[in-house]
């Protein structure tokens, strides 16, 4: 059986583009069914187009209140029937209620519990923190705080900027992601506690 994904992005999309890859090769084990976005004109949607995956928009402005919104999201992911959604740098919080519909990942570029939120590189150059790295988890109500599923670790280097250490971060997050997802839907999970394992 093929796990089905959903992808939720905000932005360039090189996360995505990476599961897209990967997906290619039926041993992998899963399929983008649908991309979804909060904003629209993003390469994240042009990259699904490109693959001839379907995509969707679902902007909180065209929408009466953050309620509205977050269950026309959840309603249009659940529409696509996914065993597995991954916010693949989307850059909205979303609801107690969606996450009760399908487990829900997240990869944040820092090592959770540090530096939570939407400047995870920004953050960790301006702690001075000589590693960070990226996060996979399972997404909870908070904010970069669900169980953690996988972490990778980088290197900060003196002369680097936010954007050299958040395009490390990615080289790494990139790996991490396709890994860790394809061991999920292959192999399936369990969560203990806060704890996850893997097949
Ligand atoms: N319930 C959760 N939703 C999301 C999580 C999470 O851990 N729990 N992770 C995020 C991604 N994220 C960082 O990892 C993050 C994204 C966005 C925000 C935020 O405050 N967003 C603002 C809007 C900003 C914008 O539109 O540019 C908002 O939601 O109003 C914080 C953390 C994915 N969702
Ligand atoms: N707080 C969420 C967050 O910062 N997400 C981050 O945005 C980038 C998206 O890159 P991409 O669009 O090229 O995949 C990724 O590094 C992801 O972890």
């Amino acid at each position: 059986m093929t796990t089905r994904l959903v992808v939720l992005v905000s932005g360039a999309g090189t996360n995505l583009q990476a599961l897209i890859d990967a997906c290619a090769d039926p041993a992998y084990g899963a399929r983008v069914v649908a991309v979804g976005a909060d904003r629209d004109d993003i390469e994240g949607l042009a990259r699904a187009e490109r693959a001839g995956i379907p995509t969707f928009v679902r902007e909180l402005g065209q929408f009466s209140s953050r309620d509205d919104w977050d269950r026309a999201l959840a309603d249009t992911v659940a529409g696509f029937e996914p065993d597995l959604v991954v916010l693949a740098g989307f850059m909205k919080l979303v609801s107690e209620d969606f996450l009760g519909r399908v487990t829900t990942v997240n990869t944040h570029p820092a090592l959770c519990p540090s530096f939570p939120g939407m400047h995870g590189p920004a953050d960790a150059l301006a702690y001075g923190v000589k590693v960070t790295g990226a996060t996979l988890f399972i997404v909870d109500g908070g904010v970069d705080t669900g169980p953690i599923i996988a972490q990778t670790v980088v290197p900060v280097l003196d002369d680097d900027s936010v954007e050299t250490l958040h395009e490390r971060i990615k080289g790494a997050e990139r790996l991490m992601l396709v890994d860790t997802v394809g061991l999920m839907a292959r192999d399936g999970w369990e969560l203990d506690g806060r704890r996850v394992r893997l097949g």
